[in-house]
């Protein structure tokens, strides 16, 4: 009997497993790794035999302590899952054991242990995953390496993946010399979002929308990912990463990548990943001229800000794909930090029809008017999240004696009308995939760097960053950057 509440389901990964977690202590590893861990706890998704050890330089008290901890943390992000009892047989797995990137020896020890005590020995899996800043994401690679832990290891790698180009070179040269590439994972964890493969069973599951996916029926590709967050304690991190290096080399390209690809042969990791290097490879080098930066009102005021920051909290850009499926479509990105709220869309727009039978008094209250008297164009929007909604807004005919159009709206949530099913939350999915050793959703060496080429001549010459109201939707110019459809957010 599995150590949850029902028997493992076939998906389960079988052998024993060791998960270290580095970072363990640490803001992501507290809302989104442990609580995604103890979901597949719940759902009988962990192997029969498993220990999960934290690591970081400094001890959060005794284990007891630390499992009291993360026990206040799950309870707070599982969600309904959580449930005492469930909670103290998962615990029972759980310890702490300090390391640095110069002393892992207490930790490989740790691990031998934890491995034996599994029953599984040489064949329980042992997976490092390193939720640590990016600026000693090299140097603890090079401990794991060091001690032998990573010599048989599954080695999970949080993004950003290095801050440039040169480190991201040198980041994968350290990765060889330690792990095999088969048994990197470097996630991103957007391309863990349900919507995600929502968008792939749309796009290629379906007849209909492929015939329309390029240049001739798309007018422009918007990805819109507002925060109304601050800074939630991260202003070291925002200091030293900025939301350009966090958000927009990672998130908001990787989406991009998997909007624009090319139906691939098969919906393989191998497969899915060369397609969407095709696209970074055809992504023109992002122009500082149309990109735009800004930084909330209050910012460096905030604590562990420089007084006189030049950080971006906040990026807008128009991104080019030249290539014979896109080139000639505009796609903007957007995201910031303490805006007007936390939403994540794609809306893809659809070009007027060449020939239009209505006029604007044909056009009903407005909801069909973009405002200049012009006609809202056809758009599918797709909610970036775990439980997404799928949006097709039309032009309809509205009955009665009077030729109106008035604004249609076909929506469909996959989670409701698939009731029985309950989707994966991001994390939670990319775990199971890399204890499965599932690729697909993880970037490969070679996409990281092509992307840091493409924003390349943003980092060389980053524009000046332009102030913008709490609350608000970005600096002005950053408005202007989406004519003439306008941002997804808050129209949408
Ligand atoms: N927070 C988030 O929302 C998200 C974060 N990420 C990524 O996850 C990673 C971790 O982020 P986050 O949890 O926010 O960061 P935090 O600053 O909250 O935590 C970092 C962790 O790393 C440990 N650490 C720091 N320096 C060292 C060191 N020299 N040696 C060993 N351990 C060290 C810290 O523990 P100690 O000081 O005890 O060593 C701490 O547990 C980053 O790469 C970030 O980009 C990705 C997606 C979302
Ligand atoms: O990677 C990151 O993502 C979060 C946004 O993702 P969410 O799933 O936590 O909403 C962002 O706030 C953070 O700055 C960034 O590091």
């Amino acid at each position: 009997m599995n150590a949850a509440d029902h028997p493992a389901p076939a998906e389960a990964p079988a052998d024993p497993q060791v998960l270290v977690i580095f970072g363990a202590t640490g803001d992501l590893a507290r809302r989104n790794l442990f609580p995604g861990l103890f979901r597949l706890y719940a759902a009988g998704l962990l192997p029969e035999d498993f220990r999960v050890i934290g690591s970081g330089r400094h001890a959060p008290g005794s284990d007891e302590e630390f499992r009291d901890q993360l026990g206040e943390a799950v309870r707070e992000f599982a969600g309904e899952v959580f449930d005492e009892r469930r909670w103290k047989a998962f615990a029972a797995r759980l310890g702490f054991v300090a390391s640095s990137t110069d002393d892992g020896a207490e930790l490989a020890a740790a691990v031998d242990r934890a491995r034996r005590d599994t029953g599984g020995g040489e064949r329980a899996r042992l997976l490092l995953y390193l939720s640590v800043p990016p600026s000693i994401a090299g140097a603890m690679v090079e401990m794991v390496g060091a001690t032998g832990l990573a010599d048989d290891a599954t080695l999970v790698m949080e993004k950003p993946f290095g801050t440039d180009l040169a480190s991201a070179r040198a980041l994968d040269a350290t990765i060889a010399g330690v792990v095999p590439e088969e048994r990197v994972f470097r996630i991103d964890h957007f391309l863990g979002l349900e919507a995600v493969r929502t968008l792939l069973a749309l796009r290629f599951g379906n007849g209909i929308f492929e015939s329309f996916w390029n240049r001739e029926h798309i007018a422009s590709v918007v990805i819109d990912v507002p925060e109304d967050l601050g800074l939630e304690g991260r202003a070291g991190f925002m200091e030293s990463t900025g939301t350009f290096r966090d958000m927009v080399t990672t998130h908001l390209c990787q989406i991009l990548g998997v909007v624009a690809l090319e139906p691939p042969a098969r919906l393989t990791a191998d497969a899915l990943r060369a397609e969407k290097l095709r696209v970074f490879r055809a992504l023109r080098p992002f122009d500082p001229a149309e990109t735009v930066f800004g930084q909330f009102d209050g910012y460096r005021a905030e604590e562990g800000v420089a007084e006189d920051s030049t950080v971006e909290t906040f990026v807008a850009l128009r991104a080019r794909v030249d290539n014979r499926r896109w080139r000639g479509v505009p796609f903007l990105l957007r995201t910031g930090k303490a805006m007007g709220s936390s939403q994540r869309l794609l809306t893809v727009t659809f070009r007027e029809p060449p020939l239009d039978l209505f006029d604007a008094d044909d056009l009903d209250d407005g909801d069909l008017d973009d405002g200049n008297g012009a006609r809202l164009p056809d758009a599918l929007t797709l909610e970036l999240s775990d439980h997404p909604l799928v949006r097709l807004r039309l032009a309809a005919r509205r009955p009665g004696a009077q030729p109106r159009l008035g604004r249609g709206d076909f929506t469909f949530r996959p989670a409701e009308f698939f009731a029985e099913d309950e989707p994966l939350e991001a994390y939670t999915r990319l775990l199971l995939d890399a204890l499965r050793g599932d690729q697909t959703l993880f970037t490969g060496s070679d996409e990281v760097e092509r992307l840091w080429e493409v924003c390349e001549p943003v980092l060389r010459d980053p524009p000046d960053p332009l102030p913008y109201a709490r609350g608000s939707w970005g600096p002005e110019a950053a408005l202007r950057l989406a004519d003439p459809h306008g941002w997804a957010v808050p129209e949408a």
